[in-house]
């Protein structure tokens, strides 16, 4: 049912409508002192060390609103839907498939998941194990005999972001005699740079792709085991330097990689819900398998938080109606992800094909045109960086840009200060969005030039801007996997109300059959009459200058 036909819905825009103007974040905490206590809560895993403390008090809702937002939520069914997933349910109407990244890290055994391919999940993970050992030990010898120091994995879009993403944010785990390399884009520049800092002889590619028919994967891939067979010589020795990662076994061999070097999954893991399968190999050798087991422990921890909580206390609920409220009333575009934690950079980057390739969607799953906004558009990266780039805007632009802080209490870097000034700043930034800088502060504060009007209106800082405060112990494997996993089942809620299917991709399709048809005109073939006179204009202008 779209978002729009729930009563609560109605009651939300009634409830925006009524408190716009009037509601202030000032206000609400002048109100009640016990705002902080009521608006934050603790999750701690139940397997693993893994912890997530949420503040949302410095959100514009009001106990009224909360409460309608928890109704739309009982409306649109979520908790119905999330046990069909759970349980796995071809969820993913439009593919037909089950939706099961939480059998990838069911540690437990706790959730109970029938789908073909859940019970090979721990033979898979055996075989990961093994071979991220083998290469960790150095018993896994290249064709000469030297063990490997160069890892690069190769694929693009959920075959590569989620490990690029983990093996920064647990740097400090990563085995360091080994080089971790991430080929992604068909540039040629990204492989032909990487290729320049390995040796054939103690390089292993990871050919990571669910299809393996992704064009950027397959031309990487082929460069690399041509690169390595110029030294090599002999295909034989393939079997020695390239494993795979995929579902698609026959493609895999075609391409000369020996199955048995090959790691299994199913079409029930989405790309970017991935990093938990096989896709991981990359995350599991550079940490080592036994934290790699952690990082699954603490996105299971997640899954059963997210199961068993009701939803006035479950974190990723209160994530995602917070992100509806501000989505869908005060028709805020975008959403900032902000990690004070430099190991943390690429987090939001990752989010970025987590949220907007799930979320990203016009067409609800009964077939309707939406009459709402759906997904916002995420973005961000590491604090204080930018605090001194794109802060101002969210400070005083026109534009209203709800954010999350992230921060560990401990860092792995105890050094000097820094860790207390990084979350002093970590701290003032919420600050300053809420409760701003009124216009007789600024007087007083400029004394003498308070008469420049326009000097002491540039100066005001609106406030009431909302953030969630989200603080971790340490950003460990455990806790690292259960904030990927919380900020996944907050998408899985948005994308349950806004009644879209969270789990197909069909809008990055018709750029890829167009690149197909394009690239012949690219060589001068054929003529280019199928193409508007822009994009033919264009292709002349190259074929004219190419050299
Ligand atoms: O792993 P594959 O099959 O090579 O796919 C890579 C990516 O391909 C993109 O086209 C999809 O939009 C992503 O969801 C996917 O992660």
């Amino acid at each position: 049912m779209p978002a729009t036909a729930h009563a609560s819905w109605n009651k939300l825009q009634q409830l925006y409508e009524s408190n716009k103007d009037s509601l202030t974040l000032e206000q609400l905490f002048a109100k009640d002192p016990q705002r902080f206590e009521k608006l934050s809560t603790e999750f701690k895993g139940k397997y693993t060390d893994a912890n997530v403390f949420l503040d949302y008090s410095k959100n514009l809702v009001n106990e009224d609103i909360l409460n309608a937002l928890f109704s739309l939520v009982k409306e649109a069914n979520v908790e119905k839907l999330r046990d069909e997933m759970y349980s796995g349910e071809h969820i993913n109407t439009s593919e037909g498939r089950a939706v099961l990244h939480t059998a990838l890290r069911n540690v437990s055994g706790e959730l109970n998941q029938q789908e073909e391919g859940v019970a090979d999940v721990p033979k898979v993970l055996q075989h990961m194990k093994e071979f991220s050992n083998a290469i960790r030990d150095e018993s896994w010898k290249g064709y000469t005999g030297k063990p490997i120091k160069n890892v690069v994995n190769i694929g693009i879009g959920g075959s590569d972001l989620g490990p690029v993403m983990v093996t920064e944010a647990l740097k400090h785990y990563v085995k360091r005699d080994i080089a971790f390399h991430f080929v992604s884009n068909i540039d040629g520049t990204h492989i032909a740079e990487v290729l320049k800092a390995c040796d054939p002889e103690n390089t292993l590619f990871i050919v990571a792709s669910k299809t393996f028919t992704t064009q950027e994967t397959i031309t990487n891939a082929t460069t690399s085991r041509d690169w390595f067979l110029e030294s090599a010589k002999d295909k034989k020795h393939v079997a020695k330097h390239f494993v795979a990662l995929s579902t698609n076994t026959k493609a895999v061999t075609e391409f000369g990689i020996d199955e048995k070097n090959m790691f299994q999954f199913w079409d029930w893991v989405g790309g970017r819900y991935s990093l938990w399968s096989a896709i991981g190999l990359s995350i599991a050798i550079a940490i080592g398998y036994e934290n790699f087991h952690q990082l699954l422990g603490g996105a299971h921890d997640i899954d059963l938080h997210f199961k068993n909580t009701p939803i006035e206390q479950n974190l990723p609920v209160l994530m995602a109606v917070l992100g509806i409220w501000y989505n869908d009333f005060y028709g805020a575009q975008t959403h900032a992800i902000l990690p004070y934690d430099q190991y943390m950079h690429k987090f939001a980057d990752y989010f970025q094909q987590g949220d907007m390739e799930s979320n990203g969607k016009y067409i609800t799953k009964g077939g309707q045109h939406v009459d709402y906004q759906t997904g916002p558009i995420i973005w961000g990266q590491a604090g204080t960086n930018g605090q001194h780039a794109f802060y101002q805007l969210i400070h005083q632009g026109t534009k209203l840009i709800p954010c999350d802080f992230i921060f560990p209490v401990e860092t792995h870097n105890p050094i000097g200060d820094h860790h207390r000034i990084l979350l002093s700043n970590a701290l003032a930034q919420p600050e300053a969005l809420a409760f701003g800088k009124d216009e007789e502060q600024v007087k007083k504060e400029l004394g003498a030039q308070a008469s420049n009007e326009t000097l002491v209106k540039s100066k005001v800082f609106p406030g009431n801007k909302p953030t969630n405060t989200i603080v971790c112990q340490k950003i460990t494997p455990a806790t690292l996997g259960a904030l990927i996993a919380l900020y996944e089942h907050k998408i899985f809620v948005q994308g349950a109300i806004w009644d879209i299917n969270s789990f197909d991709q069909m809008g990055v399709e018709l750029g890829k059959v167009l690149a197909k048809s394009i690239l012949p005109k690219l060589h001068g073939e054929g003529d280019t009459k199928d193409l508007s006179s822009s994009t033919a204009g264009l292709v002349n202008y190259f074929l004219s200058h190419a050299k």
